[in-house]
C-alpha cells in the first residue's frame, strides 16, 4: 500500500510502498476513501509540540473508509461498514475520565497519526471500539473534515456554554474555524469572524458570519469591543498573540476557549481584568465518539456545510505549504 511517512521530525514527508498491516486483537483494517489534512498533522510532522511523536510514522486523523478485515475480538463493526478514524484512537475505558464521559482526557489514550500510524495511507489500522460509523447521508468527502475540525469545534462551542443570543468571536477561519462559526451561529447568536486573509473572511460571510475583521489591517480587539464585546471567543489560529486578542475581545462574563496549539506555548493575560470581569479560560481537546456521532447527525440534517478541496496523497508536501500560506479554502482532503 501507499502511505505518507514522516521519516524524521521536521523533514519532508515521503510516499512509501509498505505492506498492508494485519489487524491485531480489537483492531479493524480500514481501506481509506478520504483523509483530511488537519493543521495538527503539520505540527506532528514538524515535531513542534512538547510531547513528540516517534518517527517514522504516518499522520492523519480525519480518515474515512471501509472496514476490510476484522481482527480477533473485534465484533462491533463488520466488513463493509463505513467508519471514521479520529484523533482519539483509543482510550482506556475505565479511568475516572473515561467513565465520566471525558474519554478525551484519558491519560492512557492513543492518538491516530501521532502515537499510532494514521490515515494518510491506502489502509490503516484502528481500534474497533473507537472508530465511529458514518451515516449514509454524509458523504465520505464531507465526513473527513467533520472527523476532527467538526467534532473539535462542536465540542469547543459546547464547553463555552454559549447561550442563544450571545456573541461569539471566531479567531481563524481555517479548517476548524469554518465549522466553528456555523456551530456558533446555530447554538448562539451573532458571529464575528477574524482572520488575516480576505479570502477566508469572504468564506466566513458566505457561511453566516455577521461581521468579519481582517486582523492584518484592523485591531480585532478594538473592533470587537466597538461591537459590544464577545461572550465567547474561540482561538483557532496558531499564534499566542491571537489567544491574547481573543481574551481581550471578551466582555464581562466572557469565556475564551483555547483550541489551537501553537508551537510557541505561552500567552499572557491580565489577572485583574479576569477577576473583575469574571472571565473564564477553557481548554478544549477534540470531542468524544458521541460528539462525532452528533456532528454527523447535524450534517446529515443539512445544518453544516463542509468547504474542502480534493487532493492526491502524492502532493502531500505541497499541500502542507498551501495550508501554511493560508491559501486553502478551508480544508484539503486526500481521496484514494
Ligand atoms: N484542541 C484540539 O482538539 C484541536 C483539534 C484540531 C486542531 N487543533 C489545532 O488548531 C489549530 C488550527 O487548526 P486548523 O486545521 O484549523 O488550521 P488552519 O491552518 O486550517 O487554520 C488556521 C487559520 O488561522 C488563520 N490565521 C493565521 N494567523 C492569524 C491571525 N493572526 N489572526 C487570525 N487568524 C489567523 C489562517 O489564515 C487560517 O485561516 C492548529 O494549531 C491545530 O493543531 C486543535
Ligand atoms: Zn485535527
Ligand atoms: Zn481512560
Amino acid at each position: 500500500m501507499k502511505a505518507a511517512v514522516v521519516p524524521e521530525l521536521g523533514a519532508k514527508l515521503e510516499i512509501r510502498e509498505l505492506p498492508v498491516p494485519e489487524p491485531g486483537p480489537g483492531q479493524v483494517l480500514i481501506r481509506m476513501q478520504t483523509s483530511g489534512l488537519c493543521h495538527t498533522d503539520i505540527h506532528a510532522a514538524a515535531g513542534d509540540w512538547p510531547v513528540k511523536p516517534n518517527p517514522p510514522f504516518t499522520p492523519g486523523h480525519e480518515g474515512v473508509g471501509i472496514v476490510e478485515e476484522t481482527g480477533p475480538d473485534a465484533s462491533l463493526h463488520k466488513v463493509g461498514d463505513r467508519v471514521a478514524i479520529a484523533w482519539l484512537g483509543k482510550a482506556c475505558g475505565h479511568c475516572s475520565y473515561c467513565v465520566d464521559g471525558w474519554e478525551t482526557l484519558c491519560e492512557s489514550q492513543q492518538n491516530s497519526g501521532y502515537s499510532m500510524d494514521g490515515a494518510w495511507a491506502e489502509y490503516a489500522l484502528a481500534f474497533d471500539s473507537h472508530v465511529v460509523t458514518v451515516p449514509e447521508a454524509v458523504s465520505s468527502f464531507d465526513a473527513a473534515p467533520l472527523t476532527c475540525a467538526g467534532v473539535t469545534t462542536f465540542k469547543a462551542l459546547k464547553v463555552s456554554r454559549i447561550e442563544p443570543g450571545e456573541t461569539a468571536a471566531v479567531f481563524g477561519v481555517g479548517g476548524l474555524g469554518h465549522l466553528a462559526l456555523q456551530y456558533a451561529r446555530d447554538f448562539g447568536g451573532r458571529v464575528i469572524a477574524v482572520d488575516v486573509e480576505d479570502s477566508k473572511l469572504g468564506l466566513a460571510r458566505q457561511l453566516g458570519a455577521d461581521h468579519v475583521i481582517n486582523a492584518r489591517t484592523t485591531d480585532p480587539v478594538a473592533a470587537i469591543r466597538d461591537l459590544g464585546g464577545a461572550d465567547v471567543a474561540v482561538a483557532l489560529a496558531t499564534s499566542p498573540r491571537v489567544f491574547e486578542q481573543a481574551f481581550g475581545s471578551l466582555r464581562r462574563g466572557g469565556r475564551l476557549v483555547c483550541v489551537a496549539l501553537p508551537a510557541d506555548d505561552k500567552m499572557t493575560v491580565p489577572i485583574f481584568d479576569t477577576v473583575i470581569g469574571g472571565k473564564s479560560i477553557i481548554g478544549s481537546i477534540v470531542g468524544t465518539r458521541k460528539d462525532l456521532t452528533d456532528v454527523f447527525a447535524l450534517h446529515a440534517a443539512g445544518r453544516t456545510k463542509v468547504i474542502a478541496q480534493e487532493r492526491h496523497l502524492d502532493d502531500v508536501n505541497t499541500c502542507i505549504e498551501e495550508v501554511l500560506a493560508g491559501q486553502v479554502p478551508a480544508r484539503l482532503v486526500f481521496t484514494f
